[in-house]
């Protein structure tokens, strides 16, 4: 095993950082990388560390000092001699990669021509297996990206992007780095929002290990009224309409009409029950059929109402007509914004008019899909700046093409380019009716049991129903509704996909998820582009539009006693699988196991 000669120069002045931070120190990793250029040799990590005579030892990475290190690459040295990225496990490095050396690319990917030159250590970076949380990245962030982070504060900036292109690592470090540079924004506070809670737990412990303190929230719980989500609606129409921005008039037209206002609570629910009411304010406004799915039965009370996401936006609203104070923030991070209502946007820009939205419209999968940016961001008040992010760093370039199929026209953005190969061209498998769940769990379980972090992705309608599989056979996946990603293997509707990230995805039944519809491809677009390595694809149904070119005959039918029931993952299990294979996949398995083991011993060379 070569070892790089810096490695001991880099562990002493990592120890003397150690020593001089005292107790003081953190075990999150304290340096990340070296900088050489004409104005000398800097470290660059998570804050700044000084010597006794205030001499910079570290400097943090988002001070200005630390700028040269992530606008230098490979392929644009700039004046830069000397661009190191060390890895430190606890407070040992036990990787030094030199991405720039003596001015020119070094230790770079150059190995296949497709894939783009980039440091060996941001490849490196993506092998590493997903802990369920967002990575920080904030060692490898890229030129296009800390270009994009540092631009100014006020107005709208949107970040798009391609699945996986960096969006919400480029725009959370974003709002840090605002943070940390930005006066007003610090005094004023800065706003996380995501689309839902599951999200919020993805993300929320990222902020502050890159020392941003922020209010990291979801949509529904920026109402900080009483009532709380407890239902959903089943009717996209429903959320389509509580969502358009003519509900405003509506609610200003309920307040104004109401001799005792009473509570946001109590004047929606008595509008939703009051069909005639309805009629006199917004005859106008909404077309019957519009009205009649916003009818809805009281609920016993207030607090047993069947609160939806949408309908808590709409009490926000209300809460604000009725003179209500609105918290205010320096700046907001709204994360997934291609999936915001125009009530959701008049909810966030009520707390601030300075935004970065990230996101991304051919995964929209909201119940309206806005053809255009300016349809979301005229609701800030000022005209978007976009910035567009196009190198892949998630999906496997032949799940990419893929996923593709689902978009018409292959979508708006460019292809982005992907940095993985993964483990290849995505399984699919047909199965017998009724047992796509047992199979495809199964087949999660034996990748979980590789060390693989697996989302089963099913249609929304089918999840409580694969839920309850799971359980009475003694499957155990974490609760993806509920927002648990802690186990190895986690059960998700395909409706709450949008921003994850996973090892391995196995899709049930596609058809089900892509039913026809638009947002039915887009959803499953979104499930198919959250794998870092592999898709595999389960179905007893024909395959849906975009997938039919990947159709085999049905199996012969089975002898009946025949039972599929999830096992503990073994090696008897892989085997098992492997010999339901045709001789091709085979021995494409085959081959992709030699590369795994290949590239396992030259990595530990
Ligand atoms: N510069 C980088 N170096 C290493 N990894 C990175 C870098 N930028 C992003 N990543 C990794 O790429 C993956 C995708 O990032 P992220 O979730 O931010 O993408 P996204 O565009 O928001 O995806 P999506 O919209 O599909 O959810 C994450 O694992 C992230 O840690």
């Amino acid at each position: 095993m070569t070892t790089h000669p810096a490695l001991d120069d880099e562990q002493q002045q990592l120890d003397r950082s150690y020593a001089l931070l005292g107790d003081d120190a953190s075990d999150r990793p304290l340096v990340f990388g070296r900088v050489d250029d004409t104005g000398g040799s800097r470290y660059v990590g998570r804050i700044d560390v000084r010597d006794e005579s205030g001499g910079a030892v570290v400097v943090a990475w988002h001070s200005p000092e630390a700028g040269a290190f992530y606008q230098a690459c490979a392929t644009e040295p700039t004046d830069v001699t000397l661009k190191r990225v060390v890895t430190v496990s606890g407070r040992q490095v036990i990787a030094v990669h030199d991405e720039i050396a003596g001015g020119a690319a070094g230790d770079v990917s150059t190995g296949r021509d497709h894939r783009p030159v980039v440091g060996k250590v941001v490849v490196a970076a993506l092998e590493q297996f997903r802990t369920g949380a967002l990575a920080e990245a904030t060692a490898t962030l890229r030129p296009e990206q800390f270009d994009i982070i540092r631009r100014p504060a006020q107005g709208v900036l949107v970040i798009q992007g391609g699945p996986g292109t960096g969006k919400t690592v480029t725009a959370l470090h974003r709002a840090a780095w605002l943070a940390a540079n930005d006066d007003a924004v610090r005094a004023a506070g800065l706003l996380v929002v995501v689309p839902t809670p599951t999200l919020r737990n993805y993300v929320a412990d990222v902020l502050p290990r890159l020392g941003a303190d922020a209010v990291t929230t979801d949509i529904a719980s920026l109402y900080d009224g009483p009532a709380r989500r407890r239902g959903h609606d089943t009717r996209p129409e429903a959320a389509r309409v509580k969502g358009s921005a003519v509900m405003a008039m509506v609610l200003r037209r309920l307040v104004e009409s109401a001799g005792e206002p009473g509570s946001p609570e109590e004047l929606l629910r008595h509008l939703y029950a009051d069909p005639a009411l309805l009629e006199e304010l917004a005859d106008d406004l909404l077309k019957a059929g519009q009205r009649d799915v916003l009818y809805r039965e009281p609920a016993a009370s207030a607090h047993n109402e069947p609160w939806t996401v949408d309908d808590l936006v709409l009490l926000d609203e209300l809460a604000h007509l009725l003179g209500r104070a609105t918290p205010h923030y320096g700046h907001a991070v709204v994360d997934e914004a291609q999936n915001l209502s125009p009530m959701q946007a008049r909810a966030i820009a009520r707390r601030c008019r300075d935004v970065t939205l990230a996101g991304d419209l051919d995964c929209s999968t909201g119940p309206g899909k806005h053809d255009d940016w300016s349809e979301l961001t005229a609701y800030f008040g000022s005209e978007a700046r976009e910035a567009t992010l196009s190198l892949g760093y998630r999906v496997p370039r032949p799940v990419v093409e893929l996923s593709r199929r689902q978009l018409p026209d292959g979508g708006t953005l460019d292809l982005a380019r992907s940095l993985r190969d993964g483990l290849g061209i995505p399984l699919v498998r047909r199965v017998d009716p009724g047992d796509e769940a047992a199979v495809a769990l199964s087949a999660g379980e034996a990748a979980a049991g590789t060390g693989f972090k697996v989302g089963v992705v099913v249609a929304a309608a089918r999840y409580d129903e694969t839920l309850r599989y799971c359980q009475a056979a003694g499957v155990k996946v974490g609760d993806g509704r509920d927002g648990d990603l802690a186990q190895p293997v986690t059960l998700l509707p395909a409706d709450l996909a949008n921003g994850l990230e996973f090892d391995a995805i196995a899709l049930i039944e596609p058809a089900e998820i892509g039913d026809g519809t638009e947002l039915g491809r887009r959803l499953l677009y979104v499930a198919m582009t959250r794998c870092t390595q592999s898709l595999a694809i389960f179905h007893a149904a024909p395959l849906p539009a975009g997938m039919e070119h990947l159709e085999r005959p049905a199996p012969p039918p089975r002898e009946p006693e025949v039972e599929h029931r999830p096992r503990p993952a073994r090696t008897e299990d892989l085997f098992d699988l492997f010999k339901l294979l045709r001789d091709d996949d085979r021995m494409l398995v085959e081959v992709l196991i030699r590369r795994l083991v290949r590239d396992s011993l030259e990595r530990d060379d």
